[in-house]
């Protein structure tokens, strides 16, 4: 045998990862390398659940190989995925890979509705993925996921009372409108609604999460300010409809994240009720908010676009039903995995090229 452990690393290390555009060996993506009389075999540590490119990384790791050892030995290749993160020794969530936040400019252009069909399709994606709703003018998640008049179990650990988040559809989650049933008229103010968002971070069994996704209000608000000094968040994802009046708030949202003192990515935006497709003809598209509003927004900012999802009777439906669209099949379930394997990839883009968040402390 002609070849060593070492020349199959040299070759893998021609090989990058498309999205990341770095080589696959520096990026640590390269795991058991085993030699054997007629076989090589080693392991691909894909940074993202279900990555579109999988098969293409696949094939050029087996050319970049073969030309090492030619023919006459059969190659294993084993292809696994790991979320990546950078949080390392977190006191708070230890266990949560990355926090993402998911905000709008304007109110009603469908932010839970886009949050909670991108969590189940993560979670579909094989990620083990959480949500909090934070949205204190509206918390809608509970109904979106059929458990508005569920409870939240909580345990007592040493004497601090410990909430375990309700889980459904592959989702662990826990929304500000468990602390009040919901017929009730409550009027959340900012201190309280924070000291429960804190709550949710200190005190609740999250566990292993790849994601957690925070659905926050509308707009800009105490919420947001809390997030962002509790605990770093990895990346913000904005939810906009194409018209002119959504896009001026959604650029506010932007801009919230970007400015120097808070200094959170954004992972991209999100353009819902891109157009309206009546479900019998999914080919007929009507632009009736304006056509490419997100679209631009993104391209002005320079900012990726993570998805175009039509206005459809059946999303409506379904929120009201407490069964995501996402769960059923069809071009709506389609629109939302392609965002979840949008955000996933943005994710790990994000984690391989930037260096951590910190949490934003506030002088006054
Ligand atoms: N793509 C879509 N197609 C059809 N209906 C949608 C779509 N997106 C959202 N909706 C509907 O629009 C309404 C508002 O959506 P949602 O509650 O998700 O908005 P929001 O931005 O979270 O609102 P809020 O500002 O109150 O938090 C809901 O009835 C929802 O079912």
């Amino acid at each position: 045998m002609s070849f060593t452990e070492s020349d199959i690393l040299k070759a893998l290390s021609t090989v990058n990862d498309p999205d990341i555009k770095r080589d696959l060996v520096s990026l640590g993506m390269i795991k058991d390398i085993k030699i054997g009389a007629s076989m090589v075999g080693f392991t691909v540590v894909l940074t993202t659940p279900a990555c579109p490119l999988k098969e293409k990384i696949r094939q050029d790791c087996e050319d970049a190989v073969r030309a090492v050892v030619g023919t006459s030995f059969a190659l294993q290749i084993n292809m696994t995925s790991s979320v990546t993160s950078l949080r390392d020794n977190a006191q708070l969530l230890p266990g949560v890979k990355n926090i993402i936040a998911v905000a709008s400019g304007k109110g009603g252009v469908g932010k839970s509705t886009v949050t909670s069909n991108l969590a189940v399709a993560l979670a579909k994606c094989g990620a083990k993925v959480g949500l909090i709703d934070a949205d204190i003018y509206g918390p809608s998640i509970p109904t979106m996921f059929n458990c508005e008049h569920e409870q939240p179990f909580v345990k007592n650990v040493n004497g601090k009372n410990i909430i375990i988040p309700i889980e459904q559809y592959g989702v662990k989650l826990i929304s500000i409108g468990f602390l009040a049933p919901p017929d009730s008229a409550v009027v959340w103010r900012g201190p309280m609604a924070s000291s429960a968002l804190k709550q949710f971070f200190s005190d609740a069994e999250w566990g292993e999460l790849d994601y957690l996704l925070i659905d926050l209000p509308p707009g800009t608000s105490d919420i947001h300010l809390t997030l962002v000094q509790t605990v770093p968040v990895t990346g913000a994802v904005v939810v906009t409809t194409p018209q002119k009046v959504a896009l001026a708030d959604a650029k506010k949202g932007v801009a919230m994240f970007l400015q120097p003192q808070i200094n959170v990515p954004i992972l991209g935006i999100v353009e819902n009720m891109a157009y309206f497709t009546p479900e019998e003809l999914p080919n007929n598209k009507y632009y009736i908010f304006g056509k490419d509003g997100g679209k631009n927004l993104s391209e002005k900012y320079n900012v990726p676009m993570l998805g175009q999802i039509p206005l459809v009777q059946g999303i409506r439906e379904s929120g009201d039903s407490g069964l995501p669209a996402v769960m059923k099949e069809g071009p709506s379930a389609d629109a939302f995995m392609l965002l979840a394997e949008n955000v996933a990839r943005q994710v790990a883009i994000r984690n391989a090229n930037f260096a951590k968040t910190k949490p934003v402390e506030l002088k006054v």
